[in-house]
């Protein structure tokens, strides 16, 4: 990570009912950092205290290495793109930027408006009434009244939330490419996981006003440090067991099946884990088994087949097991037709070690 320049020690806030609690994050100089979690977790909220628009109950916000938690938020020079984009309705979209400058005008105003209009590219849109603009086109003109300030950051509260899917992901790289070319750190907040993996570099987890975790998006997206960040990244397969001492680390019993982690783990503690879809493998009946795939091999049949244009998704059931379905499995559209998957098929699947994934308390 660069150099830190955004630092939450500690936080907390209570709103009502509502609690930020605890948080502790921290986002580097030039970084594009994502704030992922579902709605009503506290996203906006915490962006708030950020920004200056709460006063903490309780811990600080730094920036720059400057403790600001009792500046006002015009003077933290960080630049706001809400939610809903707070455009004025009744000026057009140049005085909609110029306002950004705080009624500044001159030689200087008139340069900085120019070249944020060059950037953003939208010259041809200055006259324009706000009423008559694209989302797409609101969205850069907020963006461009944030920048007017020149901040040292920017902050997005859902910045695509009123725009189609389509246009979106164009966006995403649009944007993503302006804010990395102006060089300034970009706190993002969305709870779309597609829009946090493509835009984030860095990514924090807020699941009820708690921060989960944070850190770069593939370790993110690839081990979650909890199964409450992992039901919200959409994995499935999550299951708890009972530890027991195995000679190649440790076996973990669910009340269905077993498997074996090299780690080793208490005897008699509780562990959660997950078997990630995509990597369990559906055993060719005719082919010996590799070694590092023979001690979490399981039998049973296919209780259902999707088959979706990206992906196959086959719901499996171990034998004997009470329940519709154990495993979701996840698999090339090909291979459905070369291993012949169809419904009540009798198959055994197997996974290895990697892709079983030992939540944080599994000790
Ligand atoms: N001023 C307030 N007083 C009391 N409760 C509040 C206040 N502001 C927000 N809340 C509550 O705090 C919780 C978190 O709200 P927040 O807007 O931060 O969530 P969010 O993650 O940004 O959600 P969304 O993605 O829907 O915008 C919600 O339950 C909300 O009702």
């Amino acid at each position: 990570m660069s150099p830190t320049f955004l630092q939450i020690a500690s936080l907390n806030l209570a709103l009502g009912k509502f609690c930020l609690k605890d948080i502790n994050l921290s986002c580097g100089r030039g970084e594009y950092h994502v704030l992922l979690g579902p709605t009503g977790s506290g996203k906006s909220t915490l962006m708030k205290c950020i920004l200056g628009f709460y006063p903490s109950h309780g811990g600080a916000v730094f920036l720059n290495g400057q403790d600001v938690s009792r500046r006002r938020p015009e003077e933290r020079r960080i630049g706001y793109v809400p939610q809903n984009y707070s455009l004025f309705p009744h000026l057009d979209v140049e005085k909609n930027i110029r306002f950004g400058l705080h009624g500044a005008g001159g030689a200087d105003a008139d340069r900085i408006v120019d070249r944020l209009c060059d950037i953003l590219g939208i010259n041809g849109l200055r006259s324009r009434a706000i009423a008559n603009l694209s989302g797409g086109e609101r969205q850069k003109v907020a963006l461009a009244r944030a920048l007017a300030i020149a901040p040292d950051m920017v902050c997005l509260d859902e910045p695509f939330s009123s725009i189609d899917e389509g246009a979106k992901r164009l966006l995403w790289v649009e944007m993503k490419k302006i804010i990395q070319e102006i060089g300034i750190t970009a706190f993002h907040i969305t709870h779309n996981l597609e829009e946090a993996y493509s835009m984030g570099e860095r990514l924090s987890v807020l699941l009820d006003g708690k921060l989960h975790q944070s850190g770069p998006k593939q370790a993110i997206f690839e081990r979650p440090a909890t199964c409450d960040v992992a039901r919200f990244l959409n994995y499935r397969n999550i299951f708890t067991g009972t530890a027991h001492t195995h000679s190649d680390g440790t076996r973990i019993d669910t009340d269905r099946f077993s498997v074996v982690v090299s780690k080793k783990i208490t005897p008699g503690t509780r562990a959660t884990f997950c078997v990630r879809q995509q990597d369990i493998k559906i055993l060719k009946p005719d082919k010996t088994l590799k070694p590092a795939l023979s001690h979490n091999r399981l039998s049973g049949r296919i209780v259902s087949v999707f088959p979706f244009p990206e992906y196959c998704m086959v719901c499996f059931q171990i034998s004997g097991s009470p329940q519709i379905h154990d495993l979701e499995i996840k698999l090339p559209p090909y291979l459905r037709e070369r291993h012949d998957l169809y419904e009540g098929k009798e198959i055994s699947v197997a996974f290895w070690e990697p892709s079983i994934i030992l939540f944080d308390g599994s000790n």
